[in-house]
């Protein structure tokens, strides 16, 4: 299992007016089974350094490994497997398919791969179960609520037992009482894969439930005590 390791990463855009330093020599690490949130501002960068940890987008400048692996070196369709099976996304909108069922959404990380055979449909239905939703594995998105998407989008994002997962505001779309109950399902299965978690949020009780809090202030990542 590895770590994340990202050293002074800086990431610029360019307009046709100005120069944006939306990040500015951010250096971060994480080990296997660490929770980190990530606050700040509305753009402070925060999404914009969640594109980067997970590969979606590259730094200006600076240097990322996770686990062995530099995935800014690796050509796109080898960097496109490598992102499928060790980084799992979770966003505040599920972004589940609409006109499949949760155990298709659940499989969809297995297709980049081939197609999903009896040891994938167990290892999802498995993780269905773990999310409380046994008895909702041919329902489609819309028979579901809010809480119940999010718990499919997180067995989504976990079903390859990722090296890092990537939650970009999980519980922004729910009421408080689910929204704790989604993040400590997320922290819970994250805790039992002993991966690593990276949380972006403006919710300050979402925020206090990780290991670790860091805030972006003009470009720069300040770990808060
Ligand atoms: N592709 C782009 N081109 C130019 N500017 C961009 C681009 N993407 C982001 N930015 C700018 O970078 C800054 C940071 O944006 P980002 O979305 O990362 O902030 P954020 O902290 O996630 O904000 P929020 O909390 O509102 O989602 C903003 O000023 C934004 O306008």
């Amino acid at each position: 299992m590895g770590a994340l390791n990202a050293e002074s990463i800086s990431k610029n855009f360019s307009t046709a007016e100005a120069r944006l330093e939306v990040l500015v020599d951010i250096s971060l690490r994480l080990a296997p089974g660490e929770s980190l949130a990530i606050l700040g501002p509305s753009g402070s960068g925060k999404s914009t350094l969640l594109a980067i940890l997970g590969t979606l987008d590259r730094p200006t400048s600076g240097t990322m490994k996770i686990g062995d692996v530099d995935p800014f070196k690796l050509a796109e369709p080898l960097l496109a497997a490598f992102r499928n099976k060790q980084i799992g996304f979770v966003f505040q909108d599920h972004h589940l398919l609409p006109q499949c069922t949760v155990l298709e959404n659940v499989l969809v990380p297995f297709l980049g791969s081939g197609s999903a055979g009896k040891l994938e449909i167990d290892e999802a239905t498995q993780l269905i179960e773990r999310v409380g939703l046994s008895q909702r594995l041919l329902h489609r998105p819309a028979q579901l609520s809010g809480g119940e998407k999010q718990r499919v989008a997180i067995a989504r994002a976990l079903v390859r037992k990722p090296v890092l997962v990537l939650a970009d505001e999980p519980t922004g779309n729910l009421d408080g009482t689910t929204a704790a109950e989604v993040a400590r399902l997320l922290l819970d299965l994250q805790l039992e894969q002993k991966s690593m978690l990276v949380v972006v949020t403006h919710s300050r009780p979402l925020a206090e439930q990780m290991q670790r809090r860091s805030s972006l202030e003009n470009g720069r990542l300040v770990e808060c005590v």
